[in-house]
């Protein structure tokens, strides 16, 4: 797992001097398109909107935009946000930045590459509850 700085480091030095720390991990909302290729590769869904895929540089990212239908909404983003700045620990995805424009609001993870903790337990089972 590299840290944030060196996933930085090591982007296309065209777009790494827009994005690096001035801003403080905060992206706008062209720089996601760009990140996601528009939007072309979606990865998962989750309660707080769609996960799609991204490269920053030559490294992978998953970058979750909050959709506008959301049940857990603005506050949500923001705290998630707010917990992954102070929280790094090996168990918990790294914060690679966020975008906060109007209503385009997303959280760009660290990709992982291993599947979920769900999968680990379960398979690839389907669960129905
Ligand atoms: N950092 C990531 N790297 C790779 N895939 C991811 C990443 N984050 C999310 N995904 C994919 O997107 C799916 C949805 O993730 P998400 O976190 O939105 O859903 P969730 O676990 O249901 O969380 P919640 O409902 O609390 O938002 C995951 O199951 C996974 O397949």
């Amino acid at each position: 797992m590299k840290p944030i700085s060196e996933l930085m480091m090591n982007a296309d030095p065209s777009i790494r001097d827009e994005f690096i720390e001035p801003r403080n991990q905060r992206f706008t909302y062209s720089e996601v398109q760009r990140i996601t290729n528009s939007f072309s590769n979606v990865i998962g869904k989750g309660g707080f909107g769609t996960v799609f895929s991204g490269l920053i540089g030559d490294t992978r990212a998953a970058v979750k935009m909050l959709s506008e239908s959301s049940a857990q909404g603005c506050r949500e983003f923001q705290s998630e946000v707010h917990l992954l700045m102070s929280v790094h620990h090996k168990n918990i995805t790294s914060l690679v930045g966020y975008c906060d424009e109007g209503s385009h609001k997303g959280i760009i993870y660290e990709y992982m590459a291993n599947g979920n903790l769900g999968m680990h337990l379960f398979g690839n089972y389907l669960i129905i509850f």
